[in-house]
């Protein structure tokens, strides 16, 4: 019974719980529990004493794994005695065995005073893995040698020369900051760190590439122009690799931004009347009605802070944003999920101001408004996700709309363009974002062969080249930009597999845990 509550532990990522039921699922656990049980058995036997001697060797060897992984190897002192001078340092003398590996430390002197401290501590080096050396220590000695007033780059050279043990007299820092484990998605850099090029950074050896969407954790801040970071990969599992980060050279100004979205092109179906929106609304007027700040906020900063987040079954499904290059296919796999099972799947209901066709009805295929109705939406800030014109009527997908299918208990699925990305990625509806990637040029013309595409004259024609082509530009720029907002990639080859991927990304979003922005979970007064 207690192994299947663990497990189910396990299932709501609970911290530390799969630790725990592989310990209690452990062979040598269950013969401990088996042993343990025939020992009642044996009153007073010889043999009862030889299996508690051996029961108490396994336990001092458990308790020493837990000692080192925990780093407690620093030996019991007895308290200071009352009467110590109160001018009195406390000094630390650590030995670190250099087996030709960097220390991992940066040392800097302080310009007042001339005194010598450890300024940062790198993970994964050796002085961090020793657990006895931190940033803030003030450094008195280094293999008996003082080294008040010497230069930086002096000190670094006796440790760079100093072979096997190096000792180091230190005071150790009295308040040290706690790792409170900040996450951060890094939004906008140009292709990482040139560390080996930027003369500012503190450490040369400790500089990583890092790419858009890295999710990384902030190990130290202290520095005004640099943090310490490391990275997760991928798959989620910590790597102990570390980053100076330059937050200067990472910011990406609105002006950028505005620009690709004039050249980025409207997806061409015709659906929101995205073609027209440019010349309908202008798009600094677009821009303006969603940013407050009259910007893409989001994209401007360079880093988001993240959090591990599980959808709470009884709480509304994540949105399904799915996002591509118009032709790619996104509407052809957003229609077939749906088709699937429309019992769990549906879009939201667009908005508009043209009159209902016969076989249409209101709240069906559309919500038939008013211009009036419309423009009060837009002005009441009950903002649409996207909206624009199209042969003098407005369209638009509302935020309720999506609300709407959510409250239904259904997951909702909808297609969007980049610029309503910030739209979606709210603490209401937590979109979970799928980019539908093209696949290469090749495998397009092979794989669209068959396929129409709708043309700006609402025709649908059989693909060209060319069309091809600018499906494969506008994926390449939209992902250039966007990524780091990729909570999955799809690649759309053949229709059947993408499919299937979809539907299993769609699951995946609302079954296990995800990084979503720390201000979803903890909304700031903005958010
Ligand atoms: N993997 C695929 N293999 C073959 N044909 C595909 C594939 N994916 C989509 N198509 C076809 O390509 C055409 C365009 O797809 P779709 O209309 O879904 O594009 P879209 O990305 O929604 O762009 P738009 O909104 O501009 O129409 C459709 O005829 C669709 O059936």
């Amino acid at each position: 019974h207690v192994i299947a509550e663990v497990r189910g532990s396990v299932n709501k990522d609970i911290n530390g719980a799969e630790l725990l039921y592989s310990l209690l699922n452990a062979p040598w656990l269950q013969s401990l529990l088996k042993v343990e049980s025939i020992l009642h058995t044996l009153i007073n036997s010889e043999l009862k004493v030889r299996v508690h001697h051996l029961l108490l060797s396994l336990q001092a060897l458990l308790s020493a794994h837990d000692t080192v992984s925990l780093r407690d190897y620093e030996p019991d002192l007895p308290p200071l005695p009352k009467d110590l001078p109160e001018d009195e340092e406390a000094m630390r003398i650590v030995c670190l065995v250099k087996n030709n590996q960097p220390l991992g430390t940066t040392i800097r002197r302080d310009d007042v005073t001339g005194e010598i401290y450890i300024a940062r501590v790198i993970h994964g080096g050796l002085a961090n893995r020793s657990g006895l050396l931190h940033a803030g220590d003030r450094l008195v000695e280094v293999n008996g040698q003082p080294v008040f007033g010497l230069e930086p780059e002096q000190i670094i050279q006796i440790l760079t020369h100093s072979h096997g043990t190096i000792m180091f007299k230190v005071v150790p820092i009295t308040d040290r900051p706690v790792n409170n484990q900040t996450m951060v998605t890094v939004c906008a850099c140009h292709g990482g760190v040139q560390s080996h090029v930027d003369p500012s950074i503190p450490c040369a050896d400790a500089g990583m590439a890092f790419r858009k969407g890295d999710i990384l954790e902030i190990v130290d801040q202290s520095d005004t122009l640099w943090c310490l970071l490391k990275r997760l990969c991928y798959d989620q599992k910590e790597l102990w690799w570390f980053q100076p980060y330059h937050p200067y050279t990472c910011v990406k100004t609105c002006d950028d931004l505005k620009e690709y979205i004039d050249s980025a092109g409207f997806r061409r179906s015709l659906r929101l009347c995205r073609q027209r929106r440019g010349q309908a609304f202008g798009t600094s007027q677009f821009c303006t009605l969603r940013c407050p700040t009259g910007c893409y906020s989001l994209l401007a900063n360079p880093y988001e802070e993240v959090v591990r987040y599980q959808h709470h079954p009884e709480h509304p499904h994540r949105l399904i944003a799915l996002l591509g290059p118009s032709g790619v296919g996104v509407n052809e796999l957003r229609r077939r999920l749906i088709e699937i099972n429309p019992k769990v799947y549906q879009g939201a209901v667009p908005h508009t101001t043209r009159p209902p066709k016969c076989h249409e009805g209101s709240g069906r295929e559309y919500h038939f408004i008013s211009r009036e109705q419309f423009d009060t939406m837009v002005c009441n800030h009950r903002w649409f996700i996207e909206f624009g014109e199209l042969r003098g009527h407005l369209y638009g997908t509302s935020v309720d709309a999506v609300k709407d299918v959510l409250a239904s208990g259904k997951i909702c699925v909808i297609d969007i363009e980049p610029y309503a990305l910030e739209s979606v990625r709210t603490a209401e509806l937590r979109a979970y974002v799928i980019f539908i990637k093209p696949p290469t040029v090749e495998q397009m013309k092979c794989t669209r062969m068959n396929s129409h595409i709708i043309t700006n004259c609402y025709t649908s024609r059989p693909f060209k080249d060319e069309d091809i082509q600018e499906i494969e530009d506008a994926g390449c720029n939209m992902e250039q930009h966007y990524c780091q907002f990729f909570d999955h990639v799809i690649v759309n080859d053949g229709l059947q597999a993408a499919c299937v991927q979809l539907l299993t990304a769609v699951r995946r979003a609302q079954d296990e845990p995800q990084w979503v922005p720390t201000a979803w979970i903890r909304p700031t007064d903005q958010s």
